[in-house]
């Protein structure tokens, strides 16, 4: 989808080259993220791809055609860009900045405003309290919300994105990050992705690629092979030496969350949930309310002796929630932090749909553990 083919880019007046005879490939439907230290290169390559910088040497390809023979504005349509800082124009209001490109391919007002409000429902802004509004009154994380929906107006097939989450809160970033990969599963674009943080990199691509100083390429691979075979020191020494933990990054709570497992209703009295907590061998609950949504805990401990309550006025107030696309290291860190054996995981109406815990968190890094010293 994506190919560069023996690509240079030496600036004018520069002695040596930014990127030197890159070629790689980004197949359909591929999140490659490219990722190095600071100055190797990374956003010249991504920017050479909507020609926003043009290479002093070789041919990049997308959807097959050579783009140095394309129109500029007719390549850069049909290629989405989300950069860090998003540059929402101040006096349109969000709907306007979102039709931006739909407005410059033609489309009629409805059809527009369709649009709009569909993107804005899927980036999770409500488009009845945000369609009118003006950028000064969002929040970071919602203005690089804008901009993900006003890259995705026109459903390009192609995206770039340079650091997209780069200046924003790390709660905020993990809730944007899982957001995007839960809107990728389905859309499967093909993705070139900008970062410095090796984990974001690992968490976000279905590829990696490693650039040394100079835009030389190290290694293009899955980020478990990144991980698990690092092509040389360099690559070793970038990905860090808790290559264990970051591991974890590459599994998914929804891949190790458990669903079936007992929970207590906040109606429900005390000698029910005592019950339950025996029979399961357990000293604490989870306790929802009637529509699944979940509302605190109670202790084997703080409920004993009150025969007559209902669990609504024994509850204890959650500390932390996961969600089913974060990562186990997400949710493994968030438990440390705490000093929390059991994380419930919540879907994004706050109902509860499953538990890790800690345990299984430490089975799995000391499985990958194993793996990485065995090879
Ligand atoms: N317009 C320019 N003119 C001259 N040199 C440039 C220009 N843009 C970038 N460079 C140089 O090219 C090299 C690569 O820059 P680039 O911005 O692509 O790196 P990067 O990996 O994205 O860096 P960072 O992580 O710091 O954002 C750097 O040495 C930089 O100084």
């Amino acid at each position: 989808m994506i190919h560069f083919n023996n690509i240079t880019k030496t600036y004018p007046g520069a002695t040596k080259p930014s990127v030197d005879n890159l070629t790689m490939s980004v197949p359909e439907g591929e999140t490659c993220v490219v990722i190095g230290p600071s100055g190797c290169g990374k956003t010249t390559t991504m920017k050479m791809v909507n020609r926003l910088i043009e290479p002093t040497e070789g041919e990049i390809y997308v959807t097959g055609r050579n783009i140095l023979k394309q129109d500029p504005v007719e390549l850069r349509r049909n290629i989405g860009y989300v950069i860090q800082q998003i540059g929402l124009f101040p006096h349109f209001t969000i709907r306007d900045n979102i039709a931006v490109v739909p407005k410059m391919l033609g489309w009629k007002k409805s059809r527009i405003d369709r649009r709009v409000d569909e993107l804005l429902e899927i980036v999770g802004l409500e488009p009845t309290h945000f369609r009118n509004s003006y950028p000064r009154k969002l929040s970071g994380g919602q203005r690089q919300r804008v901009g993900v929906a006003r890259a995705l107006a026109a459903d390009p097939p192609v995206m770039l994105m340079d650091e997209p989450f780069g200046a924003i809160d790390p709660i905020t970033r993990d809730r944007l990050q899982n957001e995007f990969l839960r809107l990728q599963k389905p859309m499967k674009k093909t993705i070139m992705f900008v970062t410095h943080d090796i984990d974001e990199a690992i968490k976000m691509g279905t590829l990696v690629c490693i650039l040394q100083v100079g835009g030389v390429l190290q290694q293009l691979d899955t980020p478990s092979n990144i991980l698990s075979s690092p092509a040389n020191s360099f690559v070793a020494d970038f990905v860090g030496s808790d290559r264990g933990l970051k591991k974890l990054t590459l599994v998914r709570v929804n891949e190790v969350m458990k669903t079936d497992f007992p929970v207590g209703r906040h109606d429900e009295s005390t000698n029910e949930i005592l019950r339950r907590m025996k029979e399961s061998d357990l000293d604490s609950l989870f306790i929802t309310d009637e529509i699944g949504k979940l509302a605190g805990y109670v202790t084997l401990e703080a409920i004993q002796g009150q025969p007559q309550k209902k669990m609504s006025q024994m509850l204890q107030g959650i500390i932390a929630t996961t969600e089913a696309e974060a990562t186990m290291k997400d949710a493994f860190s968030q438990m440390l932090s705490y000093g929390i054996r059991y994380l419930p995981v919540v879907d994004e109406r706050s109902k509860l749909v499953g538990m890790v815990t800690s345990d299984d968190a430490q089975r799995l890094v000391e499985q990958t553990n194993k793996v990485l010293m065995s090879t």
